[in-house]
């Protein structure tokens, strides 16, 4: 469990990260969003210890950062945006060295080693110097010394950057399967990449945090898509909580409802209406809100600054 309380960090005068709180449970994949200068590398540099809070603090179960950011930083992967490999060094080399710095030692550091090299797909890189390899390559270098040591705790910067097709396939189970006895924090901006990964969005502006909700609920609407040949429209608007009805193509309506998180309550009074009118129901779901969409709302000029709740998030899809 990461609890991050209350962190605040100035450059100069300039406040980049703004009294910003959150808390991830084991398990849990959350995407850390926001245009470029949100302050999403402040927060992941204070979070890892390489930055300090002018204020706050950051707990990885009962360890304070404060206190004792060495204890931390054993239980936790980083991968920065600019990884600050040793370009002479070649990828075993420096393996062995980032598994030094991780406290490793004896047969542990050794399976260890070889676990990280499988998992990236690196044995054939080994001998090779890190200044000679393409980015991509570069890039699983970066992601092997992060997740040495099976961290508690994995913070990843665009962990995909730079990666074909097939290896980022491959980095997603592989941050999936990780996730499974760890918290992890991802920061990118490849929407694809949070719907395909993280169960919860974290977005930030102007170092304030504007929201922190599930991403199944942030992309659910306060529309259901009914496809029927139901064509009494004004039975269905008629339904307890049905706020509008339209019909935006041949047999699929649009319905609003007044209030979100009712539409298991809401789908199950329209369907048995339409049965009970004699006409079918061929499909019934939540329209989802297009991540890009949702996430470019909340950045817009309308959307000011400053803590908001989920509430406040446009619902227009
Ligand atoms: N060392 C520094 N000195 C002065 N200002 C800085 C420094 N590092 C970051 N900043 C400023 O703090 C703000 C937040 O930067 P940060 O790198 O945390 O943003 P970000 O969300 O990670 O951006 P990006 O998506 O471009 O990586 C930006 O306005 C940036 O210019």
């Amino acid at each position: 469990m990461l609890n991050v309380k209350n962190l605040t960090r100035s450059y100069g005068s300039f406040i980049a990260v703004d009294d910003v709180s959150f808390s991830i449970k084991k398990g849990e994949i959350i995407g850390l969003l926001g245009h470029n200068g949100a302050g999403k590398t402040t927060i992941m540099k204070i979070v890892s210890g390489y930055l300090e809070a002018d204020k706050g603090d950051v707990f990885l179960d009962s360890i304070s950062l404060n206190n004792n950011a060495k204890l931390l930083q054993q239980h936790l992967g980083y991968l920065p945006e600019n990884l600050p490999v040793y370009p002479e060094m070649n990828v075993a080399e420096y393996l062995d060295y980032a598994a030094d710095l991780k406290g490793l030692t004896g047969n542990n550091k050794v399976a260890e080693i070889k676990r990280v090299i499988q998992a990236t797909e690196l044995s054939v890189k080994l001998l090779s110097p890190i200044d000679t390899l393409s980015r991509g390559y570069k890039q699983r270098v970066g992601v092997a010394q992060a997740i040495l040591g099976n961290p508690k705790l994995l913070i990843l910067d665009e962990p995909t950057n730079g990666l074909d097709p097939e290896q980022t396939q491959h980095m997603r189970t592989l941050i999936k399967d990780i996730a499974q006895n760890a918290t992890v924090i991802l920061s990118t901006h490849i929407m694809q990449e949070v719907s395909a990964l993280c169960d919860r969005v974290l977005i930030l502006k102007s170092g304030q945090m504007v929201l922190d909700e599930k991403l199944e609920a942030l992309q659910h609407s306060k529309h259901l898509i009914v496809e029927t040949n139901c064509k009494n429209i004004d039975m269905i608007k008629n339904i307890s909580g049905v706020k509008c009805v339209k019909e935006i193509e041949e047999g699929k309506l649009l319905v609003e409802m007044s209030k979100q998180g009712f539409s298991h309550v809401i789908g199950s009074d329209i369907s048995k209406a339409v049965i009970e009118s004699g006409a079918s129901l061929f499909a019934l779901y939540p329209r989802k809100r297009d991540l890009e969409t949702i996430f470019n709302q909340i950045n817009s000029d309308q959307f000011s600054s400053g803590k908001k709740t989920d509430k406040e998030v446009p619902n227009a899809a």
